[in-house]
C-alpha cells in the first residue's frame, strides 16, 4: 500500500494551508506547548523586598538542591540518619535505579489518569476519581496528641472532636505512614500556603502517594508563584498522606483500620487508611483552629461573599446547609465558600479553593458552579456515561457526597486576593429535617450566641461515614469536627467582633418546611436566594416582624420574592398539631444539648452569658 508518511517518524507533516510550525520534530512541538509557568494563585504581585521575596540570593540551582534537601528530611524516617534521595520529575522518564521522584508543584491530571484506576477525564474536561472505600470524613477515627503543651490548650473529653493519643503512638502511625511512601516510586509533594491574609500566612507541605491528593491540594491550598517556592524554606506543618495504607487496628487507641492523627507539637499529620480527600483539607483546618485563635484571630467555618458596595456577608453552616451554594451569588464577588479568619484587619478566606457538593447539580440552578468544573477540576465519586464522558450528577451510587474542587479562580466573580473588609451580616444557616425552624429570622446576639454554640442542622447523608439520612445534629461553632479548643473560646470572639463591627445575625433554614423529611420539602433554592437578597440589600432589616412561640424568633411578615405563607413554619403544614409536636420536640433536643454549656461564662462578664442562657427556647 502507498503510504504518505515520510522517513523520519519523527517529522511533522505540514499542512501548507496554515503558516509553518518552527518545530521540525514532535518533542520541539511539544516543548512549545509547554506551560511558560506554573500555575499559581493569581495575586496581586508584591513589592520586592517583602517579607517572602528577602532571601532570593541562591541562584536557581542551589534553591532547586535545598527544596530536594528539604523534602528528603520530611520523608526521613524517626529511626534511620537520613531520608531518601529525591528527584524531581515524572520516574517514568527516569532510569528504573533513579531515586524516589518527589513530584512538586503543579501535579498533573495525566499522571492520576495513568496511575490511578478509575481515573478520567470527563467530557468537561475535569478529572474524575475515586476516593475508594471511604467517601465521607470518619470523625471517630481522628486523634490528637495529648502532651504537656496541648492538655490544658485544647477541648478534652465529652463532646469534644479531640479524641486523644499519645506521642509514642503517633510516632508509630507515622513511621508506618512515612514507611509506606518509601516504598513507593514516586510520591507528590505539594508545597504551599494557607490564608490570604500575608500577615497571617502558613506554609503546609503535603506529602501524598495519589496523584489525585496532590492535585486536590493543589486546588485546595493557595498556590506559590515559582519564585515562592523556590523561596519556601522549612514547611510550618507537614501532612504524611499514606491513606491507601491501613493503620494496625492492635495499635494503642486504635479502633479501626483508619487513622487521622494530628500532633500540634511536632506540626504534622498521618493519615492512615482513608482516601478521602477532605481529611486533608479539614485536618489543616483543625490547625488554623488552633493557631490562629493564639493570634487574637477567630477562625470561621464560613463562606464569605462582598457586594458591589462593599457589604461583606459571613455564612456559617455545617456540612450540606448552603455555604458554597449561597456565598457563590452572581451579583456579588467570592471571597470564599467554606474557612475564614476573621482579624482586625478583615476577613481572609484560608483557603484557594472552592469544593462543592455536586449530588443534583444543574447549569440552571447553580450555573458558576456547574461551569468551573473543567479541566484542572477535581470531580470525586461521580457516575458518568463510559463514552460521551458525560457526568450524571444525579447518580448516587458511589455516594451522596460526590465533589468537585475548582481553583477559586474558576468562579468568574472570585475576588483575588481573597480579603474582605468587616462583615456586616453574620447568616447562619441551618438544614433543619424537622421543618419547624423559619426560612428566616432576625437573632439578637444572645440568640446568635446561642445557635452558633449550639451549631443545629440535619446531617445530610454522605459527608460523614455512616450517615445515610438526616439526622438532627448539634455541632458547637458550626463546626465541632474541626475546633480545637472550648465552643465558648470561639462564641466569646465572635460575640466581641460582632459588636465592635456592628454586624446583624440571621437565622435561616435552607432545610425542609410544610412538615418534616419525609412528609414536607427542601425550602426552593431560589426562595432562599431571595431572603438573602433581601438581608444583604438592607431591606430586611427594615421589615416589620413577628415573634415566634418557643424559640422566640424574629420572622420577617414579607420578604420580596417569597410567598408570605412560607414565612411563618407553621402555615404550609397541613397537621398544626404535628407541627405543635416537632416544634417541642426539636426544642427539647436543643435544651438537652445545652445543658453542656451552661455552666460555662462567656465574655468579660456575666451579662452576655445570661442573655444566652435567656435566648433558649421557652416551654
Ligand atoms: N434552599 C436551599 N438552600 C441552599 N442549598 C440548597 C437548597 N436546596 C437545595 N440545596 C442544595 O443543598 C446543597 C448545599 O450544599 P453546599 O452549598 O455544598 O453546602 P456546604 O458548602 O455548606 O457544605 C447543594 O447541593 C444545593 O444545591
Ligand atoms: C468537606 C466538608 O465540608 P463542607 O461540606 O462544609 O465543604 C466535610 O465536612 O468533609
Ligand atoms: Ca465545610
Ligand atoms: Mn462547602
Amino acid at each position: 500500500m502507498a503510504s504518505h508518511r515520510t522517513e523520519n517518524v519523527n517529522e511533522i507533516c505540514h499542512d501548507d494551508s496554515a503558516a509553518p510550525v518552527k518545530a521540525q520534530t514532535i518533542d520541539e512541538l511539544h516543548s512549545l506547548q509547554k506551560e511558560k509557568s506554573a500555575p499559581n494563585s493569581p495575586r496581586i504581585k508584591q513589592k520586592a523586598g517583602d517579607g517572602l521575596f528577602t532571601s532570593a540570593i541562591l541562584d536557581q540551582e542551589d534553591r532547586q538542591k535545598q527544596q530536594l534537601k528539604s523534602i528528603s528530611a520530611s520523608l526521613a524516617s524517626l529511626t534511620r540518619e537520613r531520608g531518601p534521595k529525591v528527584v524531581k520529575g515524572d520516574p517514568s522518564t527516569k532510569k528504573p535505579e533513579s531515586p524516589k521522584a518527589a513530584i512538586s508543584h503543579r501535579p498533573s491530571d495525566e499522571q492520576a489518569i495513568k496511575y490511578e484506576k478509575g481515573s478520567f477525564i470527563t467530557s468537561s474536561g475535569a478529572l474524575a476519581t475515586l476516593s475508594g472505600a471511604k467517601t465521607g470524613r470518619s470523625p471517630k477515627d481522628k486523634r490528637v496528641v495529648k502532651d504537656k503543651s496541648t492538655e490544658d490548650d485544647l477541648w478534652w473529653g465529652k463532646g469534644s472532636p479531640n479524641i486523644e493519643m499519645d506521642e509514642h503512638t503517633f510516632t508509630v502511625n507515622r513511621e508506618r505512614a512515612v514507611d509506606y511512601l518509601n516504598s513507593l516510586d514516586k510520591v507528590y509533594v505539594n508545597d504551599q500556603f494557607l490564608n490570604w491574609d500575608p500577615e497571617h500566612q502558613i506554609k503546609v507541605r503535603i506529602v501524598s502517594a495519589r496523584a489525585y491528593h496532590s492535585l486536590f491540594m493543589h486546588n485546595m491550598c493557595i498556590r506559590p508563584t515559582a519564585e515562592e517556592l523556590e523561596n519556601f524554606g522549612t514547611p510550618d506543618f507537614t501532612i504524611y498522606n499514606a491513606g491507601q495504607f491501613p493503620c494496625n487496628r492492635y495499635t494503642h487507641y486504635m479502633t479501626s483500620s483508619t487513622s487521622i492523627d494530628i500532633n500540634l507539637s511536632r506540626k504534622e499529620m498521618v493519615i492512615l487508611g482513608t482516601q478521602y480527600a477532605g481529611e486533608m483539607k479539614k485536618g489543616l483546618f483543625g490547625l488554623m483552629h488552633y493557631l490562629m485563635p493564639k493570634r487574637q484571630i477567630l477562625s470561621l467555618h464560613s463562606g464569605c461573599n462582598m457586594g458591589k458596595d462593599g457589604d461583606v456577608a459571613l455564612f456559617f453552616g455545617l456540612s450540606g446547609t448552603g455555604k458554597t451554594t449561597l456565598s457563590t451569588d452572581q451579583n456579588r464577588y467570592l471571597i470564599g465558600d467554606d474557612e475564614h479568619c476573621w482579624s482586625e484587619n478583615g476577613v481572609s478566606n484560608i483557603e484557594g479553593d472552592c469544593y462543592a457538593k455536586c449530588i443534583d447539580l444543574s447549569k440552571e440552578r447553580e450555573p458558576e458552579i456547574f461551569n468551573a468544573i473543567k479541566f484542572g477540576t477535581v470531580l470525586e465519586n461521580v457516575v458518568f456515561d463510559e463514552h460521551a464522558r458525560e457526568v450524571d450528577y444525579t447518580d448516587k451510587s458511589v455516594t451522596e457526597n460526590t465533589r468537585a474542587a475548582y481553583p477559586i479562580e474558576y468562579i468568574p466573580n472570585a475576588k483575588i486576593p481573597c480579603v474582605s473588609p468587616h462583615p456586616k451580616n453574620v447568616i447562619l444557616l441551618s438544614c433543619d429535617a424537622f421543618g419547624v425552624l423559619p426560612p428566616v429570622s432576625k437573632l439578637n446576639l444572645g440568640q446568635t450566641m446561642y445557635h452558633f454554640i449550639s451549631g443545629y442542622t440535619a446531617l445530610v447523608a454522605g459527608t460523614v461515614e455512616g450517615v445515610k439520612e438526616p439526622t438532627a445534629t448539634f455541632s458547637a461553632c458550626f463546626g465541632a469536627a474541626f475546633i480545637m479548643l472550648h465552643p465558648t473560646k470561639y462564641a466569646a470572639m465572635l460575640a466581641e467582633k460582632m459588636q465592635q463591627y456592628g454586624a446583624t445575625a440571621w437565622l435561616v433554614n435552607t432545610g425542609w418546611s410544610g412538615g418534616s423529611y419525609g412528609s414536607g420539602s427542601r425550602i426552593k433554592l431560589p426562595y432562599t436566594r431571595k431572603v438573602i437578597d433581601a438581608i444583604h440589600s438592607g431591606s430586611l432589616l427594615n421589615a416589620s416582624y413577628t415573634k415566634t412561640e418557643v424559640f422566640g424568633l424574629e420572622i420577617p411578615n414579607e420578604v420580596e420574592g417569597v410567598p408570605s405563607e412560607i414565612l411563618h413554619p407553621m402555615n404550609p403544614w397541613s397537621d398544626k398539631q404535628s407541627y405543635k409536636d416537632t416544634l417541642l420536640k426539636l426544642a427539647g433536643l436543643f435544651k438537652k444539648n445545652f445543658d453542656v454549656f451552661a455552666n460555662y461564662s462567656i465574655g468579660k462578664d456575666s451579662s452576655l452569658t445570661e442573655e444566652i442562657l435567656a435566648a433558649g427556647p421557652i416551654f
